[in-house]
C-alpha cells in the first residue's frame, strides 16, 4: 500500500518575471507535513523569490500556491492574516528589531496576534529563548550585544513565537563558523522532532542538508528540477547537480556526515 504524504504546501505552474527577466516558469513544488525540505540552487536561480513568493511577499505572474490547504491570492485579509500566523519566519538578515531587547522583541508578535498582556508575553518570550538554546541573561539583551549564533538563535525564537506549522527558514547558517552552523543544525532538528513543525529551508549550506534536510528541492532551469533524497538527488544528470554535490566540497561534507553516522552509537 502507498503511503500517503500530508502536503502543506502545493506550488503549481509557478511564474515568477522581474520585467523580461524570467526566474521560475512552470514551477512545481511539494512540502509535506513534518519534513525539512532544503531548497538548494545556483545564485540567482530564485530560492529567496520562491520562498516569498510562497509566504505571499512576491505576487506569482502565474500558478497556484496552495498553502494549508488554501490558495493564498484567493483569500480575504482576515483569513491571510490567519494563514500567516500559522507561518514562522527567519530572513538572511534576522530581522530583530535593534532597539528592543530579546525577550521584548520576541513578545511582539504574542501581544499583536495573541492578545496577551506585556509581562506575559515576554514571560512567553523567555520560554521561546530558552527553547533555542540561550541563557536566561540573553533575554534582556540587545541584538548589538550578541554574537552571530545568538542572533540566529534569538531570530528562530521569534520565528517560533506563535508556534508555527510551518517554519520558512533562509540561509539560517550563513556568516556562522562552522561550530556554531553545526550546533544550529542539530538544533533545527531537535525542534522539528519535539515540536513537529515542517520546515522549507534555503541554503548554500553542504552541511546542513546532510546533517537536517529529509529531501532536497534543487532549483535549476527557472523549475524544481529535482526533488528526492541527497543520494537521489545527487546522481541527477545536470551540470550545477554535478559540481555541488560531487565537488570538492561536496564530497567533504558527504564524507563528513558518514563519519559521523560511523561514530553515533546505536541505541
Ligand atoms: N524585487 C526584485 N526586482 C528585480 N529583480 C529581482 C527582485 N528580487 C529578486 N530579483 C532577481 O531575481 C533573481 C533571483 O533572486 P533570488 O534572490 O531569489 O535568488 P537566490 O537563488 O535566492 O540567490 P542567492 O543564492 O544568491 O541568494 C535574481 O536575479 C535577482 O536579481
Amino acid at each position: 500500500m502507498a503511503l500517503t504524504r500530508d502536503t502543506v504546501i502545493e506550488v503549481r505552474g509557478l511564474e515568477n518575471r522581474f520585467g523580461n527577466h524570467v526566474i521560475h516558469q512552470g514551477l512545481d513544488l511539494d512540502l509535506y507535513k513534518g519534513e525539512i525540505l532544503g531548497v538548494v540552487g545556483g545564485s540567482g536561480t530564485g530560492k529567496t523569490v520562491l520562498l516569498r513568493s510562497i509566504i505571499g511577499l512576491n505576487k506569482p505572474a502565474s500558478g497556484h500556491i496552495r498553502v494549508l490547504g488554501k490558495d493564498l491570492d484567493t483569500l480575504k485579509a482576515r483569513e491571510r492574516s490567519a494563514i500567516e500566523q500559522r507561518f514562522g519566519v527567519l530572513f538572511q538578515g534576522g530581522a530583530l528589531f535593534t532597539s528592543l531587547n530579546l525577550q521584548e522583541n520576541i513578545a511582539i508578535p504574542l501581544i499583536e496576534h495573541k492578545g496577551l498582556s506585556r509581562a506575559d508575553a515576554e514571560a512567553l518570550a523567555r520560554v521561546k529563548l530558552a527553547l533555542t538554546g540561550l541563557p536566561q541573561e540573553a533575554a534582556l539583551k540587545y541584538p548589538s550585544e550578541l554574537s552571530g549564533g545568538m542572533v540566529k538563535r534569538a531570530s528562530l525564537a521569534r520565528a517560533l513565537a506563535l508556534d508555527p506549522e510551518i517554519l520558512f527558514l533562509d540561509e539560517p547558517t550563513a556568516g556562522l563558523d562552522p561550530i556554531g552552523a553545526a550546533a544550529f543544525d542539530r538544533l533545527l532538528v531537535t525542534l522539528r522532532d519535539a515540536l513537529g513543525f515542517t520546515v522549507f529551508l534555503v541554503t548554500h549550506d553542504l552541511d546542513t542538508l546532510y546533517a537536517s534536510c529529509d529531501r532536497i528541492a534543487v532549483l535549476s532551469q527557472k523549475k524544481v528540477l529535482v526533488t528526492g533524497t541527497l543520494e537521489q538527488v545527487a546522481t541527477t544528470d545536470d551540470k550545477w547537480v554535478q559540481a555541488y554535490f560531487n565537488g570538492p566540497r561536496g564530497r567533504a561534507a558527504s564524507h563528513a556526515a558518514q563519519a559521523l553516522i560511523r561514530n553515533t552509537p546505536r541505541e
